[in-house]
């Protein structure tokens, strides 16, 4: 790590003991100065053994990145009293603590995201929130559209766990403050009644206003808290000596528009009739020849960021075929599990001993899951492709040459699953259920197949592969297999392992924050456009600080690919 100069407004910030936001833009230095902070307020100051710093943020991602910092700026005697975690995490001990306070349940079980998004499908907003309620209240399953409510609840009630929880946590860092939900900002607020808060915030990295993310918050902080405000401004110690910051700021204001970069490159893409990506192979061609030049020892990153979902997968399916012009490149994806998390339930389901009957239930069931909770928007294919799947099993009468192809694949996989003899070997017996998959020709199914590929479950030394092992050992079949799955996407959920970037990823833009890389590649297409068609000034705002984030993870070079027919207009 380089040497980290402290101005004298940071040392002025170590020793402030009162509320405090630290603003600043990517890279300014806002979590390396909180962690030093951390080490002096432990080493100096002193806090009981069994007190804890808590650093809390958004994704599990930047908790990995702040976990590396800390081993790094920390004594390792110290890191002990520092705990780094997840907003969710965090609330998930509060709740399975104390929702005794609350409800009857003397368990709660948790539902995995992907299943909320298949159950709750086709609900209004304030639908879906009574039947996360009546959910909870009556069954004692929790999901987590209402966990900070929860948790807000369960602190609102109970005096004595709040002044228990800011005893084990005196000072409490929150990351991203910007991004703070109307539901997240209470927690904090009562938290904050004897617990010292320290904001980082970035008010143009607010990337999640469609989540509740609001302008007002950081105000709001300030109103309630009244911190003393340390502000790096523009600082940039990520990319130092690239104009990278410069451009993220410049879009904020459009002034980027005509100016040129030496380290963000725009690159405007003709329709290539064979090969319409084949721009994206070109930057990476070009990024990779860079960066194989400048770390011989293969230590590179590059991230290749695009808007949705879908188009990640996208490029990760062009990148993978080999063509006439180019050959295949390596990769890996870093998706939202909601797609391959629903199909990790739906093969898991095949691997069950059940009749015929019961196996095509279940297999429908899951697909129509997949068909609701997979994207990011449903469309009206899929609720089209759903209701004939619920009639289907009801009984009607198929009709339509696309819908019996789909009913045919069904059927064939439902057959040739029976006819499978497994070998207790868990990793062999999943592939071998979806090979079944992998035959089938119809759409649904060839997305269901394509998300398959990105399940990391049954990684070696995943807990999932031995559980599954030892339920075939027992019973001579996998039984139960569905819910050790759904067991093994929650903890995947908490997990915070860290990873250490070498090679390209592909992901959303969303996904990217607080992460790094040497390179970034940004794909703007039709389909993936960064400016939704017919954009309110609100939308623009929000692509800015997209756009801007996403250009601001890469610490020596961007590179933005944008339509020549369309291009972006924040861009041009
Ligand atoms: N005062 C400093 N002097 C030198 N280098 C620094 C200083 N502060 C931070 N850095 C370096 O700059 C990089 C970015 O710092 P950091 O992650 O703390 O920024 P940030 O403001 O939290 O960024 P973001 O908002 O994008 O998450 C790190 O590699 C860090 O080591």
């Amino acid at each position: 790590m380089a040497e980290i100069v402290l101005c004298d407004q940071r040392k002025k910030l170590l020793t402030d003991d009162g509320h405090i936001i630290v603003k600043g833009g990517p890279g300014a230095g806002k979590t390396t100065i909180s962690l030093i902070k951390a080490e002096r307020t432990i080493g100096e100051v002193g806090i009981e053994k069994n007190q804890r710093i808590l650093f809390l943020s958004f994704a599990r991602s930047t908790v990995g990145r702040v976990v590396e910092s800390a081993k790094s700026i920390l004594n390792p005697e110290h890191l002990k009293n520092i705990e780094i975690n997840t907003y969710h995490a965090f609330a998930w001990t509060i709740i399975q603590t104390f929702s005794k306070l609350i409800v009857k349940h003397k368990i709660i079980r948790l539902l995995n995201p992907a299943d909320a998004a298949a159950r709750f499908f086709g609900l209004s907003k304030e639908n879906r929130r009574n039947e996360c309620k009546r959910l909870f209240e009556e069954e004692g399953i929790l999901s987590f559209d209402i966990f900070a409510e929860t948790t807000t609840e369960i602190l609102e009630r109970a005096k004595k766990v709040r002044a228990m929880l800011s005893d084990v946590y005196p000072i409490i860092y929150v990351d991203e403050f910007q991004d703070t939900d109307p539901m997240e900002w209470p927690i904090i607020q009562l938290l904050g009644e004897r617990s010292t808060i320290i904001a980082l915030a970035d008010p143009y990295q607010r990337i999640y206003d469609f989540r509740g993310a609001n302008p007002k918050r950081i105000l709001d902080f300030e109103k309630h808290f009244k911190p003393t405000t340390y502000d790096f401004g523009d600082e940039n110690n990520r990319s130092n000596g690239t104009d990278i910051v410069q451009f993220g700021n410049d879009l904020l204001i459009g002034s980027n528009k005509g100016k040129k970069y030496k380290q963000v490159q725009i690159k405007r893409y003709g329709y290539d009739a064979g090969e319409p990506m084949s721009a994206i192979k070109y930057a990476l061609f070009e990024s990779m020849k860079r960066q194989i030049k400048d770390k011989p020892d293969n230590s590179w990153s590059i991230a290749v960021l695009t808007k949705t979902k879908l188009g990640t997968l996208s490029i990760s399916n062009y990148l993978s075929k080999t063509s006439a012009r180019h050959k295949s490149i390596s990769h890996e994806v870093l998706i939202d599990p909601a797609g391959p998390a629903l199909v990790a339930v739906l093969i898991a389901g095949l691997m069950e001993r059940k009749s015929k009957n019961e196996l095509r239930v279940d297999f429908v069931n899951n697909i129509i899951a997949h068909l609701r909770g997979r994207k990011d928007r449903v469309t009206k294919v899929d609720i089209e492709r759903s209701e004939m799947l619920t009639n289907y099993l009801n009984g009607s009468k198929v009709i339509g040459k696309n819908r019996l192809h789909l009913i045919n694949d069904i059927e064939k996989i439902v057959d040739a699953t029976l006819n499978l003899i497994f070998s207790g070997i868990p990793q062999a017996d999943w592939l071998l259920v979806r090979d079944q998959i992998g035959k089938a020709t119809h759409e649904v199914l060839t997305d269901i197949f394509t998300d398959s590929k990105y399940i990391k479950l049954l990684n070696r030394g995943a807990l999932l592969g031995e559980t599954l092992a030892e339920n075939y050992k027992q019973n001579g079949h996998y039984g139960n297999t569905k819910e050790a799955v759904r067991t093994g996407l929650l903890q995947e959920h908490f997990s915070m392992a860290n990873r250490d970037y070498k090679g390209i990823y592909i992901m959303t833009l969303h996904k990217s924050k607080g992460k790094e890389f040497d390179e970034v590649i940004i794909w703007d297409d039709r389909q993936s456009s960064i400016v939704r068609f017919n954009p309110t000034p609100s939308d623009i705002e929000q692509a800015r600080y997209l756009l801007r984030v996403g250009a601001t993870r890469a610490r020596q070079m961007t590179t933005i690919c944008t339509p020549n027919a369309t291009p972006c207009p924040l861009l041009f």
